[in-house]
């Protein structure tokens, strides 16, 4: 068979960062993208397929698990990993914590060389897993997260201190022991306390700097 020649494009790195909320996987993520020049790398984050919940009225949508991997649409997902690796642009759905409802308005993102999926269960589902190259988990002690959930919650997603407790003891804590702490073991590289280990960020950022100058 033939070499293929110097100059031939790469398949987009694809890479999946997991951790319990509030470990640092967004703030990961950012950096990743931020080290990278415009148009280099995308984020796909898992947040937005959640499953839309306007069918239920707006007391009974606080009480749904969100933790569970049935909350998302993983197989619509999984075929915009798919598209942005065939080099095809996505109308990626945009879901709004407030409300636990998808917005009208989509948001179209273009294919580049580095794609970066991140989200509490991304390595939980053997399918969507299979298609990274490169697996992260973001390793952050419960007490730290929960502080940092809490104050996220209070502020940012239009919660009460009561319902943050509530669905921390009934969904967030028990499905992070069966679902996303387990998923570690399936992880490339562990990443310590996220967005403040400058030595794992720096290996991260030269690898996919080199990556994204090869095309993917
Ligand atoms: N290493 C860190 N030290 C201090 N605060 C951090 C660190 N990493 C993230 N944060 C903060 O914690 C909160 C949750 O981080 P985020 O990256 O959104 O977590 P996740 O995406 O895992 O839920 C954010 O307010 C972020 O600014
Ligand atoms: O309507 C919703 C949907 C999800 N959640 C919670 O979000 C976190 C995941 O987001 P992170 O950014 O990784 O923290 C998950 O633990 C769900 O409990 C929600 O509260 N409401």
């Amino acid at each position: 068979m033939e070499a293929s020649p110097k100059s031939a494009k790469r398949p987009p790195l694809i890479l999946g960062i997991a951790g319990g909320s509030g470990s640092g996987k967004s703030t990961v993520a950012k950096a990743v993208l931020e080290a990278l020049t415009p148009g280099q790398g995308i984020l796909l984050q898992q947040d937005h397929y959640y499953r839309p919940q306007s069918h239920l009225p707006e007391r009974e949508r606080a009480s749904v698990n969100y933790d569970h991997p049935d909350a998302l649409e993983l197989d619509l997902m999984m075929a915009h990993v798919d598209a942005l690796r065939s080099g095809e642009p996505i109308v990626r759905p945009t879901y709004d914590f407030a409300t636990h409802d998808r917005l009208k308005e989509g948001l179209r993102l273009e294919p580049a060389p580095v794609i970066v999926v991140e989200g509490i269960l991304v390595l939980a589902d053997e399918r969507l897993r299979s298609r990274f190259e490169v697996k992260l988990y973001v390793d952050t002690d419960s007490d730290i997260r929960l502080m940092r959930r809490i104050r996220r919650d209070l502020e940012h997603r239009g919660r009460t201190f009561a319902q943050v407790r509530q669905q921390y003891y009934e969904s967030v804590r028990p499905m992070h022991m069966a679902f996303v702490e387990p998923s570690k073991r399936f992880a490339d590289i562990i990443i310590p306390e996220g967005g403040q280990n400058r030595v794992a960020l720096d290996f991260l950022f030269s690898f996919v700097r080199q990556r994204a100058a090869e095309g993917g």
